[in-house]
């Protein structure tokens, strides 16, 4: 570039397109700026008009709230423990059966109640409704709980249900005793005040539901289709109210999950001679399938945050994040990638940003002197609800990227369906105004239920699924679910009893008040 007319104009020509990048780069911003979300969904809610029945109060008195938080004691000392589909404990599950009955005498007696045991363990009730001419819904939880050791560290036997500080200890607190006693005992409540609902519903109690509900979930729906039954929607565990959970949302926010990742169990093997340790070859079966868990541990799924229901979670608590996390939840369109790779740093939040890799099982030879013929591994992916269980399939395949190694889908889902969660929505409204009223300082926000629940084999039968207990979850309380001291406040559980017991009410409305929108301001 010897010519200096040359580099003159090359120079301006460099500078005019900085310049004009620049621009493009303020105008984006600017208008990024002007567009802030306020979606503050709450406001309609308490606006509208809602039709007014005929209600009970929830005023228990200090021996029933003794006797209702005793009830839940003994509902957490029996040891209902999955450990695999052929593993249940039956006697326990017998036992549990036995204390619904007592702890609930009003609900078994009551001529509007029907009881049965499905798949010896589970239970199915219906209560009937005054105006049979208005849908029915259904409430699930289950009875089962996963395996739990005091020796892991636990500050009291896990099946004590021990008072530490007004918490309650125990494995199933929070998954999912709370919710099996929590709906009945809201339900005898309102039987002892002569509650009648106008709108029918179904509880459903699995028994087997941490390993799958293959028995009581999957009979439970049989018997329903049978008998046609169509819901309005369902309600069942999954996502809580979160408090100081995630970093920069300020105040607590009530997670509504409108549904839940897929799910792939992955089996990866290698098979090799087997032989005498002295003689070695190159490469041992544990070594290629140790390469290969480890480039799929090294290439995580990609990242999709924006693209399933956690783009409606930010939208809908953008305005609860603080500075400059505001700027970028309010302005998805623009910054979605960005946000990903910050949910992604973090284990719990990474959940939210994509499909989840996590080998869990890993076996592999016999003696020391002996070459190991056969290496096994088990890879369980959940999938984001951008995403298929083929896609997934085809990237573990490219991934591994090693014949010998054998990749086997032995069990998997595609994400399920989108349950509404628009202002026309009866259960989303109806879910969010119990919860408002019961936690009137939440932000409610559709979420995504990272794990699966029962409720994924009722999709025939409800279009709208919802997965949502009123959990009071602190920083750490999520990884007590399946974890270490699993627990509730005496308080949360009793709150949980006037969630039910508000929302079984609040169900009776034939349909939603006419104009209850948000304030949606740009
Ligand atoms: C971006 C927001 C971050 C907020 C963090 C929220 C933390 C979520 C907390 C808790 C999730 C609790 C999940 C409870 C449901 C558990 C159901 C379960 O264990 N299912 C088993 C068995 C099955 N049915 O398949 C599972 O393996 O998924
Ligand atoms: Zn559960
Ligand atoms: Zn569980």
């Amino acid at each position: 570039m010897a010519d200096p007319r040359h580099r003159a104009t090359l120079l301006r020509y460099v500078r005019g397109v900085c310049l004009a990048l620049l621009c493009v780069i303020t105008a984006l911003f600017a208008v990024a700026t002007v567009r802030t979300f306020s979606l503050d969904v709450n406001a309609g809610l308490h606006l509208a008009r809602w039709e007014e029945t005929k209600r009970v109060g929830f005023d228990v008195s200090q021996r029933q709230r003794e006797e209702m938080l005793e009830n839940f004691k003994e509902a957490v000392r029996i040891p209902t423990v999955s450990h695999s589909p052929t593993d249940i404990n039956t006697t326990a599950l017998l036992a549990f059966g036995r204390l619904l009955r007592k702890a609930f005498p009003t609900v078994f007696a009551s001529s509007l109640v029907q009881h049965e045991v499905v798949a010896d363990y589970s239970h199915l009730f219906w209560v009937q409704g005054s105006q049979p001419d208005l849908v029915p819904y259904m409430l699930l939880a289950h009875i089962d709980v996963v395996p739990a050791s005091e020796s892991d560290g636990w500050d009291a036997p896990p099946f004590s249900a021990k008072e530490i500080d007004n918490f309650i200890y125990g494995r199933g607190t929070l998954d999912n005793k709370e919710c099996v006693m929590g709906i009945l005992q809201a339900l005898e409540y309102l039987l002892l005040k002569g509650y009648k609902p106008r709108r029918g519903f179904y509880i459903g109690l699995g028994h087997d539901e941490e390993v799958s509900g293959l028995n009581g979930a999957v009979n439970t729906v049989r018997l329903l289709k049978q008998r046609n039954v169509q819901l309005s929607f369902l309600l069942d565990e999954g996502l809580l109210v979160i408090d100081g959970v995630m970093k920069g949302l300020d105040g607590p926010a009530a997670l509504l999950g409108v549904s839940e990742k897929g799910s792939a169990t992955v089996k990866l093997s290698v098979t090799t001679a087997p032989g005498h340790s002295s003689m070695p070859p190159r490469e041992s079966s544990i070594g290629i399938l140790a390469a290969a868990v480890k480039r799929l541990e090294d290439n995580p799924m990609p990242i999709m945050f924006g693209q399933g229901p956690e783009r409606g979670t930010f939208e809908h608590l953008a305005h609860k994040f603080i500075l400059p996390l505001r700027f970028l939840a309010s302005n998805l369109w623009l910054f979605a990638p960005i946000v990903g790779r910050l949910l992604a740093l973090k284990q719990d939040t990474n959940a939210f940003a994509r499909t989840t890799t996590a080998v869990t099982m890993f076996n592999g030879g016999v003696k020391v002197n002996v070459l190991p013929s056969v290496a096994e591994a088990y890879v369980n992916l959940r999938i984001h609800s951008a995403q298929s269980l083929q896609e997934v399939m085809d990237l573990i395949d490219s991934t591994v990227g090693d014949q010998r190694v054998r990749v086997e889908l032995l069990d998997g889902f595609d994400p399920l369906p989108i349950s509404s969660y628009s202002e026309t929505s009866f259960g989303f409204q109806i879910l969010k105004k119990s919860i408002l009223d019961v936690f009137p300082q939440v932000t409610v926000a559709p979420g995504i239920c990272v794990a699966n629940t029962d409720s994924r084999h009722y999709k025939d039968l409800a279009a709208d699924i919802y997965r949502f207990a009123p959990i009071w979850a602190k920083a750490g309380d999520a990884q007590r679910i399946h974890g270490i001291n699993e627990r509730i406040s005496k308080k949360n559980y009793e709150d949980m009893v006037g969630f039910y017991f508000t929302l079984i009410q609040n169900c009776d409305i034939k349909k939603l008040p006419e104009s209850h929108s948000g304030v949606h301001e740009f």
